[in-house]
């Protein structure tokens, strides 16, 4: 269907009652940000942004737009690829990250990752969690468990694994799994969460877990989710960013971008015209 169709049904999303802060300060700010892949396809177009702390922003658009390549600059992560290159600038707290003197291993801990597919260790949950801090830190046996505790109960699995520390983190359900690996990523402290469809490959009441978390894990971190779930987009997040094509088409208020969007190709994919 075309895009430049008249609007023919209303967008169906429906928005959180209560009204949402957005007027955190900025946590990160991408600038003239370019992203070509090693095959030279250029995936990313002059993208300008701002993540504000303790902020959820959501990152939309049809598929192959750009959103996970994004999400991959924010931590470098791209580069453990070789003939991957950004351009431009990507400021945490004022600090551009795409600076070769950057430490990766401390941007990584501070910017922390979740992918779509749930990707536990094949260790046992406990030590899920305790490695990843051990990478980074050297904590006494009975801090290291306190600690796994805290980011049980910060990822909201606590109650449901504190029986069974000690078995393998790959016998727990996908919706279990996706939540240890929230858990691992808040257990090194970071200040930014960058999710990937975290509840794509989930079942519907393992999402509504997902998105309860978020809304909680949002009091203490700048937050970025892709996600292909207009819904959860609204549900989940303060301001919304429509990509497509490797650009960024728009970006506003989340109310803003469901109820009145000021572009006809966000109107379009948000009222499921196309995409
Ligand atoms: N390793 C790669 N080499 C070359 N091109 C790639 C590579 N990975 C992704 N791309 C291309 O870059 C573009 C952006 O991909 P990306 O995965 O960021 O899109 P996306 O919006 O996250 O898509 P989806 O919603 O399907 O996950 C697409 O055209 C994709 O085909």
């Amino acid at each position: 269907m075309s895009i430049n169709e008249p609007l023919t049904k209303p967008a169906q999303v429906v928005l959180p009652e209560r009204p949402r802060a957005t007027d955190h300060p900025v946590k990160l700010e991408v600038k003239g940000l370019n992203f070509h892949y090693a095959n030279g396809h250029h995936a990313l177009r002059d993208i300008n942004l701002q993540l504000r702390d303790k902020t959820v922003t959501a990152f939309i658009g049809p598929s192959g737009c750009g959103k996970s390549t994004l999400l991959r600059t924010m931590n470098r992560i791209y580069d453990l690829y070789p003939g991957q290159k950004a351009s431009g600038e990507v400021m945490l707290d004022g600090r551009n990250i795409l600076s070769p003197k950057e430490d990766l291993n401390l941007l990584r801990a501070k910017v922390g990752m979740v992918f779509q597919k749930p990707t536990p260790f094949p260790m046992t949950i406990h030590e899920n969690i305790a490695f990843g801090i051990r990478l980074y830190e050297k904590l006494p046996k009975s801090e290291m468990n306190d600690r796994v505790e805290a980011a049980l109960r910060e990822a909201a699995l606590w109650d449901e694994v504190k029986d069974k520390l000690h078995q393998s983190g790959l016998g727990l359900s996908g919706g279990q799994q996706q939540r240890l690996c929230i858990a691992r990523a808040v257990a090194v402290k970071p200040e930014v969460l960058l999710l990937d469809e975290p509840a794509s490959a989930l079942d519907p009441i393992s999402t509504a877990k997902i998105e309860d978390l978020i809304e909680k894990l949002a009091d203490d971190y700048c937050i970025a989710i892709v996600t292909h779930n207009m819904q959860q987009a609204a549900r989940t997040s303060q301001f919304t960013a429509f990509m497509y094509l490797g650009e960024l088409v728009e970006f506003d208020r989340t109310e803003q971008i469901f109820t009145a969007p000021k572009e006809e190709r966000t109107n379009a994919y948000v009222t499921g015209r196309f995409g």
